[in-house]
């Protein structure tokens, strides 16, 4: 096995790379993940692949902590990673989704995985398991790959500590292979994928729930009644110790920040000490034993708390492509969020993040009064000194299955209660989804179907319209389909664009900025984690 990474290869038509997350895609199946009908999607058949690929061993002895939850659960797995590797102990984190490259779903040390040893490990597992497909033990769909080749991974790479997250549910996750974890997390429980895991939050805690190991401890985070009962009740069946971790009192941070911004995150790193210093007293490392009276954290906590760095979560990047000059006028606020209540956490964020960016600037011109921006400012279309107005544009997808009916009232309330109003929003197919993993080409913008986006769009105008109480100055009818100076089709309105492709929607952004000297654009993306990956390829590369 490869020891170490060479980046400095030159490359053939199609490379290695690109071959290897060809034969991924060749694993992506259209049906549902947990459709148990499907021979493919049994359970036991995992312990078969652990079998072909020789890793029951090394799972028994590995030193795992496993996370399930509907929000957070990255996070969460993200400071628990961070706190550890500053502990000097030598990490395996597991995540999901990827945001650009499938390789930031394992990490070594707090680094993505190089190319060179995905390659060796990514081969190793294929062929294993393509040798021995049979009609019975057909190939691992996607996810499950993916699992297993972090387990094959970690177990070569001999890490210290392994840090799972999820991909989906809990009992019949691929991760849930795991016998004996050294403890569990279930971070912060809600809505999300009903279609899969059932419509209640006591049928989704219950799914989640089954991560618990007999006698395995286990810690939450502040949940709702109807879940932490579910909670309680599975794990005093199974003889867990199931803990409650307060979310982290932002005072033991010695006055640094949490590397993640948001609220919620509080909650996530409250999780992670509870599970990091669970993990490092069960594995006898009594030295950096945290007490929950003690009034600071272990410094190499905090170091873990204030470094950990995850894409596309609560990230602001500024457009890299903008004339040097207008540096800082279109500002990128990503964050992932596709459920209903993480949509009111990144409201949250943003209003409050792009407050406080203009009054940031504010402060570079200390020469100008600031009495009359705040107040513009609580109006949510700030004027600042150096006399630009911000702008808030929103640019949304969300998957299909989601409703949008839950998420875009959720958004734009939580917005305006923060003095923030979008001047405009615009709606745009995610990339990825054309795109894949693999090396395949791009469909033509006319060949792309728009009906979710002016469904998306009808639901914005219809919020707009109504929270005008009624007086319906523009209607429906306002909106001019395939009316447009570059022919691209889309839909506009007096809110809000339909674009045909995402690349469309920032090319129209940059040159509203261009044409608009006076204007700062904030721009925040949402809706769908793919949706952020997409953008941050075209802003950052
Ligand atoms: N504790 C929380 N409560 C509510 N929303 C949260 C919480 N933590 C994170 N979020 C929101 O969820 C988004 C995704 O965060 P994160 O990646 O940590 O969660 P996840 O559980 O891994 O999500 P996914 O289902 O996409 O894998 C964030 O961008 C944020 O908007
Ligand atoms: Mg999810
Ligand atoms: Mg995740």
């Amino acid at each position: 096995m490869a020891e170490g990474c060479n980046n400095g290869s030159s490359k053939p038509t199609v490379t290695p790379y690109e071959e290897v997350l060809d034969a991924l895609s060749s694993l992506i199946t259209k049906r549902s993940r947990a459709d148990k009908s499907n021979k493919g999607d049994r359970f036991d058949l995992l312990f078969e692949y652990l079998k072909i690929l020789e890793l029951e061993e090394a799972i028994s002895e590995m030193k795992i902590i496993h996370v399930a939850g509907t929000k957070g659960k990255g996070s969460t797995c993200t400071f628990t990673e961070s706190i550890l590797r500053n502990c000097g102990f030598h990490t395996g984190l597991f995540t999901s989704p990827h945001l650009i490259d499938v390789r930031e779903r394992f990490r070594l040390d707090g680094m993505d995985i190089c190319e060179e040893k995905l390659l060796a490990y990514f081969w190793w597992c294929f062929d294993r398991l393509k040798e021995k497909a049979t009609e019975d033990i057909p190939m691992p769909n996607y996810f499950r790959f993916l699992a297993l080749l972090a387990f094959k991974i970690f177990a070569a790479e001999q890490v210290d500590v392994a840090i799972l997250e999820v991909g989906l549910g809990g009992k019949f996750d691929a991760t849930n292979v795991v016998q004996k974890p050294i403890v569990c997390g279930i971070s912060s429980l809600g809505y999300d994928h009903m279609e899969i895991l059932g419509n209640t939050l006591a049928q989704i805690a219950g799914e989640k729930a089954g991560i618990f190991k007999d006698g395995i401890p286990a810690f939450t985070v502040p949940q709702p009644d109807e879940a932490m009962n579910v909670l309680v009740e599975k794990a005093s069946k199974l003889n867990v110790t199931l803990k409650v971790a307060e979310p982290l009192d932002a005072k033991l941070l010695n006055a640094l920040k949490l590397s993640l911004e948001g609220e919620h995150q509080y909650l996530n790193a409250g999780l992670a000490i509870a599970l990091s210093s669970t993990w490092l007293q069960r594995t006898g490392h009594h030295e950096f034993t945290y007490l929950e009276q003690a009034s600071l954290l272990p410094e190499q906590f905090i170091k873990g708390l204030t470094t950990a760095s995850l894409q596309g979560r609560a990230q602001k990047v500024p457009d890299q492509y903008i004339n040097a000059e207008r540096y800082g006028d279109l500002v990128f606020y990503l964050d992932g969020a596709h459920s209903p209540e993480s949509m009111e956490m990144c409201a949250r964020w943003f209003s409050l993040a792009v407050k406080e960016d203009s009054q940031k600037k504010a402060f570079n011109h200390p020469q100008q009064n600031n009495s009359g921006s705040t107040i513009e400012l609580a109006q949510g279309n700030p004027k600042e000194r150096d006399g630009k107005i911000s702008m808030q544009i929103l640019v949304f997808n969300c998957m299909s299955v989601r409703d949008p009916q839950l998420l875009l009232p959720r958004l734009m309330k939580a917005c305006a209660n923060h003095g923030v109003y979008f001047k405009k929003a615009l709606f745009v197919p995610n990339t990825s989804v054309y795109y894949k993993i693999g090396s395949h080409a791009l469909p033509t913008d006319s060949q792309v179907d728009l009906s979710w986006q002016l469904a998306l769009q009808r639901v914005w105008e219809n919020l707009i319209q109504s929270d005008k109480g009624g007086e319906a100055k523009h209607a429906d009818a306002v909106c001019e389909e395939g009316k447009d100076d570059t022919k691209m089709g889309g839909s506009t309105c007096e809110n809000s664009r339909v674009f045909p492709s995402l690349p469309l929607a920032i090319k129209w952004l940059r040159e509203s900025v261009q044409q608009n000297e006076s204007v700062r654009y904030q721009v925040l993306v949402t809706g769908s984690l793919h949706l952020v990956g997409d953008v941050l390829r075209i802003v950052k590369m």
